[in-house]
């Protein structure tokens, strides 16, 4: 049977989702540590790595040039790609919220709103019927309110830090957020075996 190809979020998560994998019994070699390529072969495991950018995995899985992937429950609210969840790998949680200078009311008619996030934000504001205008932008989230740019932000929250030195405070939290594994639905038929394999040993980490 062909081997797993598995999407890697650079960055954040992609320490945490290692070590979980290490714990698993998965042999990655030092590679994983400190590298700069972007396709990591694991023939020991049968495995292929690929280290995209976060919002880009579920793409990769999508397509299935990747089978898995791992990706936060906001670039998987964010991009609704085609794909499965298959587990909650209770990684890198965070949550999304709505925050803002204290004590400020959004304005009455189209109030504008930050975020990295176009999709989730317009869908809780339309869930809360409030008409908004969404400001796209690529991160500095926060700095938008300060500098008249928005009336609210939607942004990730994980310590509460960026939004305290900022001056800046929480309206409403939309949602938690955890890293998932996810799968292509071809691979997942075709190659179920393996992944399951994968599961089993990655579900006795988290739960155990
Ligand atoms: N404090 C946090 N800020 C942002 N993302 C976080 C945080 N804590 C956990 N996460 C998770 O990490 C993912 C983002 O990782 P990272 O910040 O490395 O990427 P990114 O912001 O998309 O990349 P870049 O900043 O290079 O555009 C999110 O999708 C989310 O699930
Ligand atoms: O609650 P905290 O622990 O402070 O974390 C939240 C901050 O971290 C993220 O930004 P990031 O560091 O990815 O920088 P960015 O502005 O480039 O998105 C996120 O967009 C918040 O700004």
């Amino acid at each position: 049977m062909s081997s797993l190809t598995i999407a890697m979020p650079k960055g954040r998560i992609f320490e945490e989702a290692v070590e979980l994998l290490r714990k698993a019994d998965y042999d990655l070699p030092p590679e994983f540590d400190d590298s700069r390529k972007l396709i990591i072969e694991v023939p020991q495991e049968d495995l292929r790595f690929i280290l995209a950018k976060p919002m880009d995995v579920p793409t990769y899985v999508e397509h299935g040039v990747a089978d898995l992937g791992i990706a936060g429950k906001d670039v998987m609210l964010e991009e609704e790609r085609d794909v499965y969840e298959l587990l909650d790998l209770k990684i890198s949680g965070c949550y999304l919220a709505v925050a803002g200078l204290p004590g400020t009311k959004m304005s009455d008619v189209a109030p504008k709103i930050a975020t990295k996030y176009p999709n989730v934000a317009s869908s809780y504001f339309r869930e809360q019927g409030e008409q908004v205008e969404i400001i796209k932008l690529n991160g500095s989230i926060e700095l938008a309110p300060l500098i008249g740019l928005a009336d609210r932000i939607v942004d990730i929250v994980s310590t509460g830090r960026t939004l305290k030195e900022n001056g800046l405070v929480e309206y409403e939290t939309i949602v938690d957020i955890t890293s998932r594994l996810i799968v292509n639905p071809v691979s997942y038929r075709m190659k179920d075996e393996k992944i399951e394999d994968l599961v089993a040993r990655l579900t006795r980490i988290i739960e155990g």
